[in-house]
């Protein structure tokens, strides 16, 4: 009521009309619903979300009473409040109420949840939202946790690991222990490459394959594997993406636009020893030299050709060596041909002894072998190729009794803006090879521009 006679309290009056209606436009714009109510349950005041939420429980269409209109999902709520003592307070606190069942297949059950405050003796208030979602999407993740424990403890023979985007161990199951004997502080917070023996990977060789899962979904190898007391089992190893579900996934991004993608990995690890026996007659005939027992023809072009092809993903250096016996005709023409083959049997196998096991060693031709080696520059290519040759020349090969020595020669290559194919690769280091060749024999040279040579046998 305005005063005519005093301003000052015209203007307080002025002021609580105005707060009044704000809070009037709060209530009716806010996004939960909210009911003020007598500690009898009358709606005294109602926001229309609340009236929207609650509309399909009423049995009469009218939204007179809370605790009548709750009676059939919160039937314990009059007594809640009744008995509930203290002054003001929270008489319940986000209970979930089932509005329906929902059909399956075709619609989601409704839950409601219900927050009621005592404001003081004679009112109270509550606060109304519809959590529908938040509910299914718990029960999902519960789905997934009680389904993930299953797999995670249930599977006694697959070590089963989780990495982080980086290659990095984050989680790992019992059975890691059962399949490599590794503990705790063995893998803990380490590289994945705590799994492979020395020598069999490198930093590049462990981050394509997890690109390579990326792109195709999963990444599987078979090689060795390594235990905690240092020997060695022949495994399959399966990198795939662990990626959110689509609806997960929105979500994530609708909460955390400021986080760094959280990319990870699940690695699965299995002793395979025993099929690798039974499937290993048929990959060496497919890939290996029946003579040597190294990679063939085909398996070097395979393996040059993923190289080529991870170094052109994520560049990183590459080089190739091809090797010849010196003078082999002469060690056939004197000793004849089988001592000839225990020689190439003995070059294949310093070969295999000087290289990492990540270089791909191959015979690709009578008396020539090429070398792989991923992740390495012209000067250590040149330094691991110096000591083959080295090797070589100091070993005396025992054959029948008979004592022989023999040399090799190597060229070296590398890959570079010019080098556009595997070809030119090979031409570039069949060059240097003809180089050491026409030096004398028992040496080593690499390719230099300017030099033009041969093209024998590789490229046949
Ligand atoms: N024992 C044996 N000899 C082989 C095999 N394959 C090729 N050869 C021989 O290797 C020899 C290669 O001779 P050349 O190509 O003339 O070369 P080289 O005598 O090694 O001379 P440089 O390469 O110039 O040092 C030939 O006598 C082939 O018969 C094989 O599987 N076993």
């Amino acid at each position: 009521m305005f005063s005519l006679t005093d301003p000052v309290k015209n203007m307080r009056a002025a002021t609580i009309e105005e707060e009044h209606q704000a809070l009037l436009q709060f209530l009716y714009l806010a996004p939960v619903g909210l009911a003020q109510l007598t500690t009898d349950g009358e709606i005294v005041m109602i926001n229309p979300l609340s009236a929207q939420l609650l509309m399909p429980l009423s049995r009469d269409g009218s939204l007179n009473n809370l605790f009548t209109t709750l009676e059939t999902v919160a039937p314990e709520l009059r007594h809640l409040c009744a008995s509930f003592a203290k002054p003001y307070g929270m008489i319940c606190d986000a209970a979930r109420l089932p509005v329906n069942a929902g059909v399956p297949g075709k619609s989601d059950p409704q839950i409601l949840s219900l927050t009621l405050l005592k404001l003081d003796a004679t009112r109270l208030m509550a606060v109304l939202s519809d959590v529908s979602v938040q509910v299914k999407r718990e029960r999902q993740l519960q789905q997934h946790e009680a389904w993930f424990n299953a797999i995670l403890h249930g599977m006694t023979d697959y070590a089963l690991v989780s990495l982080n985007g980086e290659g990095g161990i984050e989680q790992w199951n019992e059975s890691l222990k059962r399949v490599t004997g590794l503990e705790e502080a063995d893998v803990a917070d380490r590289s994945y490459s705590v799994f492979f023996p020395d020598g069999t990977t490198t930093k590049d060789n462990l981050a394509d394959r997890l690109h390579e899962a990326d792109l195709n979904g999963w990444s599987l190898q078979e090689g060795y594997c390594r235990r905690a007391d240092g020997t060695r089992f022949w495994a399959s190893t399966l990198i795939t993406p662990l990626r959110l579900g689509n609806d997960d996934a929105a979500h994530a991004v609708a909460i955390r636009k400021d986080m760094p993608d959280s990319h990870s990995y699940c690695l699965v690890i299995r002793d395979i020893h025993e099929k690798r026996e039974a499937s290993e007659s048929r990959r060496k005939e497919l890939l290996c030299d029946h003579l040597t027992g190294v990679a063939n023809r085909r398996a070097f072009f395979d393996a040059a050709e993923l190289e080529l092809e991870r170094m052109r993903r994520s560049p990183r250096p590459l080089s190739l060596v091809l090797f010849d016996a010196d003078s082999f005709k002469s060690i056939n023409d004197r000793y004849g041909h089988p001592v000839g083959d225990a020689v190439l049997r003995h070059f294949a196998a310093t070969l295999q002894e000087t290289f990492r096991q990540v270089d791909v060693v191959a015979r690709i031709g009578g008396e020539e072998f090429a070398v792989i080696l991923p992740s390495t520059d012209l000067p250590a290519a040149l330094a691991a190729s110096e000591r083959l040759r080295a090797a070589v020349e100091d070993a005396c090969v025992e054959i029948d009794g008979v004592r022989i020595r023999y040399t090799v020669s190597g060229g070296v290559a590398s890959m570079d803006a010019d080098v556009s194919s595997l070809d030119e690769l090979i031409k570039r280091a069949d060059t240097a090879l003809y180089d050491a060749k026409a030096d004398g024999r028992n040496c080593i040279r690499t390719w230099k521009a300017g030099h033009v040579r041969r093209l024998k046998m590789v490229m046949s």
